[in-house]
């Protein structure tokens, strides 16, 4: 069993190919080894969680994920722990394996109720996994929603139910805790294989701290759906590098009233290590330095020369983005694409064009949009961005030939040809102005240092994460001193 961090990288399958993998192995075993190992994994960590637990009340649903909460209950009891079941199914409808499950429970002695206990010091999750067909209803989803407002922590098993495993959308609301009470804590123990829908969308929230426990199977050749990328490698700049060698990167963008955007871009470029680091605003009336931060040096937009440069446009460059666009797109040696340059890229199929000839030439355009701005691109509204953004990112970067970072709770970076990457790292303090104008400046200088598209992409978002992951405690996390923030301090 393994905790999974932001420095995990590991391969994410679907609820198909676990299938799979599951029928492959169960062949191969005796009856109910694997519902055996779940379980034993299920309390393993439920003690390790709650180890002085008085009550745990483990709710447990129709198929084979209450099974494998029935294996669980019979441990816990076997453990000395008291747990208490309620239990939503037909025992003549019980697979085969969750009802030899159920037989153990029993004469292990656990105690069987209709309702919950009172109160609980865990709660395990075992309504539904994967085989979840429609949203939880009726007595199943009065549970959920009391497990998930209580303080006590809530163990879910294999998947929160209720959540799509493959997309992390998330048929319920996920109530919040009382103000008087603390946050609850939520776990996930995934079993057989770690699937995408925890790590994007609403499955963060949902599933909480996740853990992985493989029950002794391999995933065989079986393709993954998507990736978690964990920590990108950690590179020394040689002692004999100079500017030169890690690039320039020039940020367009700052129309009047906006011209923060384009300097938190700036900074961020700078502190992430970019050679020499362009500032050009659509505004002309911004004084032509900054003189907080005399690295950068200000252009006029027409004077920068774009097909030596990683240029990042967009950042509050509001409607005179439009006009640069097109040389932008058309000289830009390297370009990253943000905010308003992809609204106005989504309104303009001329300027669509250009990006198609920009694949054609070879050339690497990185887009950055937050699911609004995605669903703009793509002519469909947000809901159906976020209801499959592994989908949704995919389709982008094939629609228009470029490696798209897909913003959000579990950032999503999609390349044609590639396997979508799911970023594990970052939290809701980035949920503030200014931060997706730092990303973009990131991505614009792991680009011109050289790192191929893709990666460069997957390096800045997992760093951005990273970085407010660390930052500390009773400090406000602001965008401006986010972009001046050096990755290793
Ligand atoms: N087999 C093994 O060896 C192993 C299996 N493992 C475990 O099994 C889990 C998969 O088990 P599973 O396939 O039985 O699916 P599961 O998620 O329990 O649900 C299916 C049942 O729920 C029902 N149902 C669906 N939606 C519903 C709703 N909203 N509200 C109410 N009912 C609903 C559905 O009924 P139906 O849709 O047919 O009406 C059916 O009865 C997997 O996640 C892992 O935990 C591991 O231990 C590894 C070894
Ligand atoms: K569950």
């Amino acid at each position: 069993m393994q905790r999974v961090t932001s420095a995990t990288a590991a391969r994410l399958f679907d609820v198909a190919a676990t299938r799979r993998i599951e029928q492959a192995a169960a062949a191969a075993l005796p009856p109910h080894a694997l519902m055996q190992r779940a379980g034993r994994a299920v309390a393993r960590l439920a003690m390790a969680i709650a180890p002085r637990a008085r009550t745990i009340w483990i709710a447990c649903g129709p198929g084979n994920n209450g099974g494998d909460g029935f294996e669980a209950a019979a441990r816990l009891q076997q453990r000395g722990f008291a747990p208490v079941v309620t239990w939503l199914g037909d025992e003549s409808r019980l697979p085969a394996d969750a009802r030899a499950a159920l037989q153990r429970a029993r004469d292990a002695g656990v105690r069987f109720a209709d309702a919950p206990p009172e109160r609980h010091d865990l709660a395990i999750d075992a309504l539904l996994g994967i085989g979840a067909t429609r949203a939880p209803e009726g007595r199943m989803l009065d549970w959920l929603q009391r497990m998930h407002a209580d303080p006590a922590p809530l163990l879910s098993v294999d998947t929160p139910s209720g959540l799509n495993a493959d997309t992390g959308a998330l048929s319920f609301a996920i109530p919040v805790a009382a103000p008087a009470s603390a946050d609850p804590r939520r776990y996930c123990l995934s079993l057989l294989t770690l699937k995408p829908g925890l790590f994007t969308a609403q499955g963060r929230d949902a599933a909480g701290e996740a853990w992985f426990e493989d029950l002794g199977v391999e995933a065989g050749a079986e393709a993954p759906a998507a990736r978690l990328t964990g920590a990108p490698p950690t590179s020394r700049r040689r002692e004999s590098s100079h500017k030169g060698s890690y690039g320039d990167v020039a940020v367009i963008g700052g129309a009047p009233g906006m011209a923060g955007a384009a300097l938190l871009a700036g900074s961020a470029a700078l502190a992430a290590g970019a050679g020499r680091v362009f500032v050009a605003p659509l505004d002309s009336a911004v004084a032509p330095l900054d003189p907080l931060q005399p690295e950068l040096m200000f252009r006029r937009p027409e004077a920068l020369d774009l097909g030596a440069l990683t240029v990042v446009c967009g950042c509050g460059g509001g409607e005179a983005v439009a006009e640069v666009l097109p040389r932008v797109l058309a000289e830009a040696r390297m370009l990253v694409l943000d905010a308003d340059a992809l609204n106005a890229i989504a309104a303009d199929a001329g300027l669509q064009s250009h990006l198609q000839v920009r694949r054609s030439a070879g050339r690497v355009t990185v887009l950055t949009p937050h699911p609004l701005e995605a669903a703009r691109l793509m002519n469909a509204s947000t809901g159906e961005v976020q209801a499959d953004r592994l989908g949704a990112a995919a389709r982008l970067a094939a629609r228009f030939g470029a490696v798209v970072v897909l913003k959000g709770s579990g950032t999503v970076v999609a390349a044609l040809g590639e396997l979508p990457a799911i970023n594990p790292s970052g939290n809701a303090r980035l949920a503030t102005a200014g931060t997706g104008d730092v990303l973009a400046g990131m991505v614009g200088a792991a680009l011109a240092a050289g790192r191929p598209a893709l990666a460069a992409a997957c390096e800045a978002v997992w760093i951005h994460g990273d970085l407010a992951d660390r930052w500390p405690a009773g400090t406000p996390l602001t965008a401006g001193a986010l972009a001046r923030r050096r990755p290793e301090s």
